[in-house]
């Protein structure tokens, strides 16, 4: 059984630095570090996923800059996650946090240091090749 999971984070970079979240204790893959974000709905786009999510869980609205869409890919025991990445800005303020312990603002050698979810690890570190410049 090897169940596809489709989901989409955002790369939100202000002022040269990323915004990461710390996925809560208890939770799949709990302690770990990871983009905002979450699972792809039936009949939703990544960007509109993305978009839906941020709202959900932070409480904040979001563009989402369609056309930088990188993949990513890695298999758990509870099935292969298929990560979407898009860069992302935030138009209007963070007002609460739910699925997490904590978020933060973190700058390219500060994101080598935090443990991450497996199948962000790439991902990341393309984004710190890139370099961590504002409004992508
Ligand atoms: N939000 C988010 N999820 C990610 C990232 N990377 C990654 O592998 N994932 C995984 C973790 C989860 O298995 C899935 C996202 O689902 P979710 O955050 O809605 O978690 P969930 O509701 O299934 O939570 P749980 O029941 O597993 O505790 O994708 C990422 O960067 N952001």
């Amino acid at each position: 059984m090897n169940k596809i999971i489709k989901v989409v984070g955002a790369a939100i970079i202000q002022d040269g630095k990323l915004f990461v979240a710390k996925r809560s204790t208890g939770r799949s893959l709990g302690d770990l570090w990871e983009f905002a974000g979450g699972k792809i709905e039936k009949n939703e786009t990544g960007p509109e996923a993305l978009k839906r999510e941020i709202f959900e869980e932070f409480g904040a609205e979001c563009e989402v800059a369609e056309e930088f869409k990188s993949v990513y890919e890695h298999s758990y025991d509870f099935g292969t996650v298929v990560l979407e990445v898009f860069y992302a800005k935030l138009t209007s303020p963070i007002t609460k946090m739910i699925e997490h312990d904590e978020t933060r603002w973190v700058d390219e050698i500060e994101v080598q240091e935090l443990a991450w979810v497996p199948t962000d690890i790439p991902a990341m570190q393309d984004l710190v090749k890139k370099g961590f410049k504002a409004d992508e």
